[in-house]
């Protein structure tokens, strides 16, 4: 099996990031908390999944002279992979106002742990955007793998996956399936359990973002 390497996969390292994964590790974090910590973290890997956006340049005046303005060169398309990937979608929106968010509905089935796809609206102009895969978990990668499927059969073709926590196991099927795709991710736990959680993990991070159990 492909194992994931330092140029698929970027860790992103922030204090910020180590204190609001511990709030959202932690058991007794409510609701409140755990979409606060949420919207935090997600800007920093906004940040990061932003990155390398071209730009454009044109003449700007400020109030002495004229100088050079910048604006970004591409569009942006957000798919969060509901229900837990929305809870990252506003951060990507914060940097980038005008983006167009795609919707990919997949639960895992709890006795075949694989993905049941429900629901998909997908914008025009996936073939030139930067297509930003949102989801906070990447655990057996098999949700991961079939929305990165769908979106390249639908045509595009600038992909990323964005993360708050992945397991090996995710990370490794991406990297075997899908070594085109950089994946940002905010953690990398330690493995998953029989029931093909990540340990250590959050939970169930829809239910909990969501207040369901
Ligand atoms: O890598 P995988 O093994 O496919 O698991 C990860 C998927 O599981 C979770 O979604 P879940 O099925 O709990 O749906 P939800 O977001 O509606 O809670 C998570 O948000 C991912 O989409
Ligand atoms: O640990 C996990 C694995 C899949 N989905 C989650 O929400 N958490
Ligand atoms: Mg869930």
């Amino acid at each position: 099996m492909a194992s994931p390497s330092s140029e698929h996969v970027t860790l992103i390292k922030h204090p910020v990031i180590d204190r609001d994964l511990t709030i959202l590790r932690d058991v007794n974090t409510k609701t409140e908390g755990f979409r606060a910590a949420t919207r935090r973290i997600g800007v920093i890997l906004a940040y990061h999944a932003l990155k390398e956006l071209p730009l454009k340049t044109f003449p700007v005046s400020t109030p002495l002279r004229e100088t050079t303005g910048y604006d970004i060169n591409q569009d942006v398309i957000v798919v969060p992979i509901l229900r837990a990937g929305l809870g990252l979608s506003d951060a990507l929106l914060q940097f980038i106002p005008d983006a167009k968010v795609g919707h990919l509905g997949m639960y895992r089935d709890e006795q075949t742990q694989q993905p049941v796809e429900y629901y998909s609206n997908i914008p025009d102009g996936v073939e030139d955007a930067l297509v930003l895969v949102v989801d906070p978990m990447l655990a057996t990668g098999g949700s991961a793998h079939d929305a990165l499927c769908y979106l390249k059969e639908e045509g595009a073709q600038h992909l990323r996956f964005v993360s708050l926590i992945s397991a090996p196991e995710g990370l490794q099927k991406l990297a075997g399936e899908h070594p085109d795709i950089p994946v940002i991710t905010a953690a990398i736990d330690e493995k998953l359990n029989d029931d093909a959680y990540i340990v250590p993990g959050l939970g169930d991070a829809g239910d909990r973002y969501f207040g369901t159990t």
